[in-house]
Parts: C-alpha cells; structure tokens; sequence
C-alpha cells in the first residue's frame, strides 16, 4: 500500500477511487463538458494534483468500456505522470470513431490512474559492441534479434517443426 498526497484543485470532482476492491485503476473524471468530432483529440482536466512518492510513477490509461461503446481512448495512452510533477494531471482524449460525435459531460469517469513503483535506471555503455549480431553473442537469449512479427501474427502462436497448421 502507497499513499499518495493529493490536491482537490476542483472540489467538486471527486477523489479518485477503485470502483471495485483490489482493482488496479482509479477512475478520472472530466473536468469540464467535451465535445469530440470522429478524430478529434482534447486535453481535459481531471481536478487533481499529485504529489508521488520518489520511485513512482502514475500511468493515465484507457477505459475499456468507453472505448468499446464509444471509440474513446488516449491518443498517448499510456500518459506517464511523473513523480516530480505538481501540475493538474490532464488527460488527451481521442474519438476513434470514424463517424460518431461523441460528447462527455463534467464528472464522467474518462480514464483510469495507475500507480507503479518504477526503477530508477542508469544506462551503461557497452564498450566494444558494436552492432546487434555482437550483442546477442555478448548476452545471448532465446529471442535474440527476433521481433515484429517473428513469432507470426495469427494463429495462436509459434510453429514448430513437424506443425502442419
Ligand atoms: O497523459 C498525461 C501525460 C503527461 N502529463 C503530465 C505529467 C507528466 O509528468 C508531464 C510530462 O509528460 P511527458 O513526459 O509524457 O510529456 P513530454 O512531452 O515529454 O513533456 P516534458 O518535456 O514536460 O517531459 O505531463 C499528464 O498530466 N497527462
Ligand atoms: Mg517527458
């Protein structure tokens, strides 16, 4: 369990809250009335802001019903909140939709915050490898180069020799 010091810079918006126990988002609302075109993309207000504890970041991610019955996601989904930020934490909604106007209203529940501890990293240059064929031998794997697709894209998964799919 994390806490999470948190200004309510619209006390009229409530404090984000699991909708069920142990779920891993906490709904967002609009700060204010939005109307989306198809394409259209809008930077919104939640009323929040935060102050995370060092070694943690919050992730604005999508919901899957607002997606699902109205084509609304995030164009930067996920949006990463950083730790140092003491800015409102704002959303940028977009409707996918390629025919419907989509209108959302102050208070619905947008977008979705999770919280996650996050390793501080330091990147090291490897010296003397120079290319990806030397660092697969340098620090062999079982995927190695292989990516984009390597595994197929349909199907159910990797063929094996002998697979007659
Ligand atoms: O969905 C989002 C994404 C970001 N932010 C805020 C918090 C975050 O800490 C800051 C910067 O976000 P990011 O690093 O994604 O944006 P950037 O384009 O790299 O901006 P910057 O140069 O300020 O880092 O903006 C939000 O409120 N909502
Ligand atoms: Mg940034």
């Amino acid at each position: 369990m994390v806490q999470v010091d948190l200004v309510r810079l619209d006390p009229g918006l409530p404090v984000p809250a699991q909708a069920r126990p142990g779920d891993a988002g906490m709904d967002l609302a609009a700060a204010h009335d939005v109307t989306l075109a198809p394409g259209e993309r809008a930077l919104v207000g939640t009323g929040l802001a935060l102050v995370l504890p060092e070694g943690y970041a919050a992730f604005v991610m999508p919901r899957s019903g607002l997606a699902v019955r109205e084509g609304i996601g995030l164009l930067n989904a996920p949006g990463t909140i950083d730790a140092g930020y003491r800015g409102e934490v704002k959303v940028c909604l977009v409707n996918h939709d390629p025919a419907r106007t989509v209108s959302l209203r102050r208070g619905d529940r947008v977008a979705q915050l999770v919280v996650q501890r996050v390793e501080e990293t330091v990147f090291r240059v490897l010296e003397g490898v120079d290319d990806v064929e030397a660092l697969a031998a340098h620090a062999p794997s079982a995927r190695g180069e292989g990516g984009f697709g390597s595994t197929g894209v349909a199907g159910g998964g990797r063929r094996t020799e002998g697979d007659q799919r």
